[in-house]
């Protein structure tokens, strides 16, 4: 098969991480007989520096003629401490997600059997665990009227949900729990916002939908607790824009890294991958980034935009081939010999 996808490298740490998933992607497409044609395109703070915009109409004609988006990540520290700045590199992936209509952002989080003893958390809590966020990522306080008033002494940020709107979003949750093992998680704050006793009762409405799945309702603040407590209880959960987008870097320290998981941005015609990380400014350069989880986030642009799963799995091995012989970045060396970025990349397309 032939494919376009589009890279949109970024800031920081994004153009090493994008590279190796480039690598792998070609050895995948080698070993399985596809072509692909990479997009390069302009985004976050190298495009304002660029073109004064972080997400360009060209680069959105890229993305949108193309059969899916690798990303890697946007920011910089110079746009970080300067909250007044007018554009930010933050923005762009804003604009991005919903003029590409990426509603719908799936985050797994899994654990790895050669690093149960790199989780922060006791190896028993974390055993097993396999969930799934999905997080409403064009909607919410991320999208709702903002500004300022009283001369700049009062600020507020709007959290606005329509019922359609939670309803594409959940209809999605409920399909995917009837895939797995049957339990939906709706994760909220019923009991002090008007936007989560929307979702609570638009999920409500269509359980009738679902008979088989078990639907739970939990507060955001008792999820949190509980993510890092009994992990393995949850499988599927779905949650507005911003509690996804906090719960799912805490879910982050169950696998061991941050820089392991990725994900994937679905919407009704394109889909988008990513890992869920940032642009690690610190490390940008020194070629001691993880870039497992750009890699895996190219293992599920071939399974779910091009419905390869075998290719998927090619990856899927190498990756944890790689971590059980200690062929990893320095978040997971533990005091053992840290691999570079560029060599793990190596390993895993030499691997495929
Ligand atoms: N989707 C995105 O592009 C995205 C996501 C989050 C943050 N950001 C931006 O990234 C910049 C930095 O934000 P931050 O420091 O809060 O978050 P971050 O995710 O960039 O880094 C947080 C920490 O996670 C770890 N980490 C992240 N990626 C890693 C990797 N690949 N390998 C190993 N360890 C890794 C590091 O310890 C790092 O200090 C900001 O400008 C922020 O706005 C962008
Ligand atoms: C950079 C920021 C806008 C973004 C978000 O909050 O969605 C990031 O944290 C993410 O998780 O992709
Ligand atoms: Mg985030």
């Amino acid at each position: 098969m032939k494919f376009n996808i589009a890279l949109l490298a970024g800031d920081g740490i994004g153009p090493e991480v994008i590279d190796q998933a480039v690598k792998v992607s070609d050895a995948v497409a080698k070993k399985f007989g596809h072509e692909i044609t990479w997009k390069p395109a302009l985004t976050g703070a190298a495009a304002i520096d660029a073109v004064g915009e972080p997400y360009p109409d060209e680069t959105h004609e890229i993305c949108a003629s193309s059969d899916a988006v690798l990303f890697g990540a946007i920011g910089h520290p110079k746009y970080d401490n300067d909250p007044s700045a007018p554009v930010r590199p933050e923005q762009g992936l804003l604009k991005m997600r919903k003029k590409l209509g990426l509603f719908a952002n799936v985050r797994p989080t899994f654990t790895f059997p050669s690093l149960l003893d790199k989780s922060p958390l006791k190896q028993e809590r974390i055993e097993g665990t396999d969930l799934v966020f999905l997080r409403e990522l064009t909607g919410g306080i991320y999208f709702g009227e903002k500004g300022r008033r009283d001369e700049g002494e009062t600020a507020y940020d709007n959290c606005v949900y329509t019922r359609a709107e939670v309803q594409r979003l959940a209809k999605k949750g409920f399909e995917l729990a009837m895939t797995r093992s049957k339990k939906l998680c709706c994760v909220d704050k019923a009991n002090v916002l008007e936007t989560s006793r929307l979702w609570r009762e638009t999920v409500q409405a269509m359980e009738k939908d679902y008979p088989e799945v078990e639907v739970s309702y939990e507060f955001v603040d008792a999820v949190a607790m509980r993510l890092v407590q009994w992990p393995n209880s949850y499988d599927v959960l779905i949650t507005e824009n911003l509690f996804g987008d906090i719960l799912t870097d805490e879910a982050s320290v169950i696998s061991g890294s941050m820089g392991l998981m990725p994900s994937a941005s679905m919407g009704a015609d394109i889909a988008l991958f990513e890992p869920i990380h940032g642009s690690y400014p610190q490390a940008t350069g020194l070629n001691i980034a993880n870039p497992m989880a750009t890699v895996l986030s190219a293992a599920m642009m071939f399974e779910t935009a091009f419905n390869l799963p075998e290719e998927g799995k090619a990856i899927r091995d190498a990756v944890n081939k790689a971590l059980a012989e200690g062929i990893v970045t320095e978040d997971l060396a533990d005091g053992d010999k840290a691999y570079g970025t560029k060599e793990v990349g190596d390993y895993l397309a030499a691997n495929i």
